[in-house]
């Protein structure tokens, strides 16, 4: 059967319904608690209003970004990480890779893919895509220290390190639906059982929430991000910065860049929306806006990246 044409987002939603189980569908959509956040960052993009300058030349037009180290990208959207593609589809990451060579997008491994770095790697120099890599800090920092080696080694460009999941945002539906993941995946980034296997749920907890509790630490702080910094020479951008102060603290810090981010919605709730979080304190110049995350170069610039949305190039006071 020919494949419908899927045009807008809202189409590939309801496609997936078909294709998607529900324990999948809803850990891929859901959000934590009331889904406050969830609903605010939608409502808050959509009520962006864009006035449009006319009678400029349109022939001509330049998306292009540098999103690290003097790369240039013509497509200025990077794919945000997503764990546990292969709940989607059989090829999981590596169809996201190669989606990401096909549009010259970069995209963020996430630390819990379901296909190992080194096969996301070894695939991104077949098609020519530029990888980054997500991590998530374990209590046993050896683990930590390990992830870091391999996604080296597997030829990933920059460290993204996500700050906004010290514990699991409590998802109601993940938590209703005792989520695991199915048991054919794994966390192929790990060999140990306990690392790789995701624990069955149980009434009022899903397995997800009983892993991240045991496996992840929750003390993540500054002197956190100094002792990444103290184990890699790759670029290290923070993930689920909120505030102006944190992003300066950042800078202190020595990072490569933010992504301004509330996780869509997934970890804490009632948030303010990513859309509307406003770099104070911050001595940049806005040049592009979009809609989910956003990645902020401390140069000249402020470039801001989404997964899976459109984007629009205007100055900020353009859009309001
Ligand atoms: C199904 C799903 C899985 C995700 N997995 C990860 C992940 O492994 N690591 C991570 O840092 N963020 C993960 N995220 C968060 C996204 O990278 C991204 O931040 C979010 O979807 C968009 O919200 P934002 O605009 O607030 O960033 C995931 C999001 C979704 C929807
Ligand atoms: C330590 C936090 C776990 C979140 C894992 C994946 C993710 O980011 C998401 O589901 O959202």
């Amino acid at each position: 059967m020919t494949p419908p044409a899927l045009l807008t987002l809202d189409d590939y939603r309801k496609f997936s319904e078909k294709n998607l189980v529900k324990l999948a569908r809803d850990y891929y959509e859901s959000g934590a608690e009331q889904e406050e956040s969830l609903r605010r960052n939608i409502s808050a993009f959509n009520n962006l209003l864009i006035r449009p300058r006319c009678l400029r030349s349109v022939e001509n037009i330049d998306t292009s970004i540098d999103w690290l180290n003097g790369k240039k990208s013509v497509f200025p959207v990077g794919i945000a990480p997503t764990a546990f593609q292969k709940m989607a589809t059989l090829d999981g990451e590596l169809s996201t890779v190669r989606g990401a060579a096909a549009s010259n997008s970069i995209m963020i491994c996430s630390s819990w893919s379901t296909t190992s770095v080194e096969d996301i790697g070894k695939e991104a120099k077949i098609v020519g895509a530029t990888i980054w890599f997500q991590l998530y800090v374990y209590k046993d920092r050896a683990i930590t220290e390990s992830l870091i080696h391999r996604a080296e080694a597997a030829g990933v460009e920059a460290l993204v390190l996500t700050v906004d999941t010290p514990v699991l945002g409590r998802r109601l539906k993940d938590t209703y639906n005792k989520f695991s993941l199915p048991k054919h995946l794994k966390f192929a980034n790990f060999e140990s059982n306990t690392q790789a296997e995701m624990p069955k749920g149980h009434v009022g907890e899903s397995g997800f929430m009983q892993y991240v509790s045991s496996q992840i630490d929750p003390s993540l702080d500054w002197n956190t991000l100094k002792w990444i910094r103290t184990k890699t020479n790759l670029p290290v951008i923070v993930k689920g910065v909120m505030r102006g102060d944190d992003a300066l603290l950042a800078l202190e810090a020595g990072v490569d860049g933010i992504i301004v981010s509330n996780h869509g919605g997934r970890q804490m709730d009632c948030t303010v929306a990513t859309v509307f979080i406003t770099c104070d304190k911050m001595q940049i110049s806005y040049d592009l806006f979009f809609r989910l995350n956003l990645y902020q170069k401390f140069s000249e610039q402020l470039t801001i990246e989404f997964l899976f949305g459109w984007m629009v190039a205007y100055e900020m006071d353009e859009i309001f």
